[in-house]
């Protein structure tokens, strides 16, 4: 095993992404986020205006807070539904491209009903965030349909743990995951079988396929709360037009967190951050590079 990581060089994909003249939001792809929780509402709009602004043809969010599934006017692209008990319908109904689960979920048993859905939605890909990492380091058995999911459909899933949630799915502490990062994503790939992204300073990212490669932009403006729902975001965005534009999970993965983090860079360049640098403004950053590199 080499223990130094590839440097993540993801960015030429990109011109994968290019619309022809005829192409419509069909191609762009239909991603169902679901989270938000009361309290938390603000995680799941977060996610959805960065999938919104990376290009997603639809942007469906499923909201665990009733006070909050209505629409935005200040985001009225948003399709905001409210989270129920039948979400396994819902998904079913709206046939996506794309789920994206985690943002401000919460650990009700909404939050877990949604989980078991998502997991059980086939072969599509499937973006597992925040506390759906954290209702699985918790339960053997959705553990166990995570890794029956991955058997079934290798590639199709990616979870995007920080630190703090990769030690709970190892069952060990922050510290220890930080000490090692390369044995703690060599870890989570073999308990989990998903591609994983290992977030923090240098996230990593692996996979049963891919050895560990590692992305060196970045800066500490990025801890803000609400800077890792905006990749979850992201990563759906571009899975979903990746589905007709040749760009499968794994490389829609590298592109979202390379974008991600060259954008919070781009930013602290002109003088917006490291202080202060907000997620939303990272979003449109995103964005403008994004179509930059087309
Ligand atoms: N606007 C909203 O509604 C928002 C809502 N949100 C929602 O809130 C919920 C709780 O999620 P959360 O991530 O905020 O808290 P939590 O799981 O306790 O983890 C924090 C601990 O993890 C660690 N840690 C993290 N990064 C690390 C690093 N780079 N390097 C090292 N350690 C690191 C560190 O652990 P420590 O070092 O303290 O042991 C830290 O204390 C979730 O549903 C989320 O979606 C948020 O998205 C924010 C915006
Ligand atoms: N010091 C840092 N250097 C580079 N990237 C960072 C740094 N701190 C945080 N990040 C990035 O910011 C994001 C934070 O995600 P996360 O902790 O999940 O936030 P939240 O749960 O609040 O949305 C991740 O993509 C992480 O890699």
């Amino acid at each position: 095993m080499n223990p130094i990581p590839a440097t993540l060089d993801t960015l030429k994909l990109i011109k994968f992404l290019k619309r022809e003249p005829a192409e419509h939001k069909g191609n762009a792809g239909k991603v169902v986020l679901i989270g938000g929780a009361p309290g938390m509402a603000g995680a799941l709009i977060l996610a959805g205006n960065a999938c919104l602004h990376l290009g997603a043809g639809w942007t469906i969010l499923e909201m665990l807070d009733p006070a909050s599934a209505r629409a935005d006017a200040s985001q009225p692209e948003l399709m905001i539904r409210l989270a129920r008990l039948d979400i396994q319908q819902s998904l079913a109904n709206a046939k996506p491209d794309v789920i994206a689960i985690g943002p401000g979920l919460g650990k009700s048993e909404l939050a877990s009903c949604c989980l078991h859905a998502a997991l059980a939605y086939p072969s599509i890909p499937l973006v597992i965030d925040a506390d759906a990492l954290n209702l699985i380091s918790e339960s053997p058995e959705l553990l166990k349909q995570l890794q029956i999911r991955n058997q079934q459909f290798p590639g199709s899933t990616v979870l995007t743990p920080h630190p703090g949630e990769a030690a709970k799915l190892l069952q060990s502490t922050t510290e220890k995951v930080q000490s090692d990062r390369m044995k703690s994503i060599h870890q989570l790939v073999e308990l989990t079988q998903s591609i994983v992204v290992l977030k923090g300073q240098h996230t990593l990212i692996a996979s049963p396929a891919h050895p560990p490669a590692q992305c060196l932009a970045g800066n500490p403006g990025m801890g803000t709360g609400g800077m890792g729902d905006v990749l979850t975001g992201s990563i759906a965005a571009i899975a979903g037009q990746g589905v007709r534009h040749q760009i499968n999970l794994w490389q829609a993965t590298g592109i979202a967190v390379e974008l991600h983090a060259c954008a919070a860079d781009s930013l602290v360049t002109k003088g917006v951050g490291p202080i202060g640098l907000t997620p939303s403004e990272t979003i449109l950053e995103m964005r403008s590079l994004l179509n930059k590199l087309l």
